[in-house]
């Protein structure tokens, strides 16, 4: 007997066969659908075999409407374009959304916003315990360091990733930022190259690196006058990601509707 019925939208990714092997090795965990693009050459498969599992009767599917039938909640790590569309559509039946996918614009994000004032939405670029008290040990020291400390971070992962910065990244620069009162959009620098000038007091500065099979590896720096602090998270493999992501669903069902990080979801808000 299950207590929570779970869709994985993203079904056939690498975080979308993580979450079904995590979902089979949860007690009270079922697994009722698993949603893919149309032009997905996983659909028709069976996702436990996709997943590297025994069967488990689940097809994977475009078609949204009838694979929502009976569930509670869909946890969705795909695409930014399609985790906006699946919103639009979850806001309409009141299902809880989980939602890992990163890379979002200003405008997906007040998307996504609009849809969780009519339905729970559980919204982090990254899921894992130690990357969520990272940002809250970051907002803490930014807050205690003055503008004489420059805030950096630096992340690097896989080749196949195709957003930067990351999620996390830049989540952790929301920290920082809200550490110094400010917002990040008023004082992030990306990219730089060529004759930039000298940095800007207060700025929040991201360099990404890409390479190899690396699962994801986070560096916040305050760099001050003659000495360093560096707040480090290195993630080993992907399931601390998948089994964050279930506790969210856990969470989030039956919420009232809301925007929520994964700082609720853990206690960390007042951290
Ligand atoms: N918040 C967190 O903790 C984490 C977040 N992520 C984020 O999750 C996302 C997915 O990562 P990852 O699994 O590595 O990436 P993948 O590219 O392996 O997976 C994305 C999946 O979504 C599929 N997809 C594309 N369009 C749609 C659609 N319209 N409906 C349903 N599925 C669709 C893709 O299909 P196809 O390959 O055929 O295009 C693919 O199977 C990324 O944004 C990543 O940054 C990743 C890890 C942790
Ligand atoms: O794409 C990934 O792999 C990851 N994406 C998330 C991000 O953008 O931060 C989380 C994690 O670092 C892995």
């Amino acid at each position: 007997m299950s207590d929570l019925r779970i869709v994985i939208a993203g079904a056939g990714g690498r975080m979308g066969r993580a979450l079904i092997k995590a979902i089979a090795e949860t007690t009270g965990l079922e697994l009722v659908g698993a949603l893919e693009y149309s032009g997905s050459t996983h659909l028709g498969e069976d996702a436990g075999l996709m997943s590297g599992l025994r069967p488990n009767g689940v097809t994977v599917e475009s078609d949204v409407a009838p694979t929502l039938n009976g569930a509670d909640v869909v946890v969705d790590f795909s695409t930014p374009s399609a985790t906006v569309r699946l919103a639009e559509r979850l806001a309409e039946t009141g299902i809880a959304h989980v939602i890992g996918t990163t890379g979002f614009s200003n405008a997906d994000n007040a998307a996504i916003a609009a849809a969780a004032r009519r339905t729970p939405v559980m919204k982090s670029g990254n899921m894992s315990l130690g990357v969520n008290l990272l940002a809250a040990l970051t907002r803490r020291v930014a807050a205690t360091l003055d503008d004489s400390f420059d805030i950096e971070i630096v992340e690097m992962h896989h080749n196949k990733k195709v957003d930067a910065p990351s999620g996390t990244a830049l989540l952790l620069g929301e920290a920082a930022a809200n550490g110094r009162g400010r917002a990040l959009d008023e004082c992030s620098e990306r990219g730089r190259d060529g004759h930039t000038g000298a940095r800007k007091p207060g700025a929040i500065g991201f360099a990404s690196l890409r390479g190899g099979s690396v699962v994801g590896e986070h560096v916040v720096i305050f760099a001050g006058p003659s000495e360093r602090i560096e707040l480090t998270h290195k993630a080993e493999d992907r399931m601390i990601f998948a089994h964050g992501a279930l506790v969210a669903a856990r969470w989030v069902k039956g919420r009232e509707p809301g925007l929520y990080s994964m700082a609720d979801v853990l206690g960390l808000a007042d951290f």
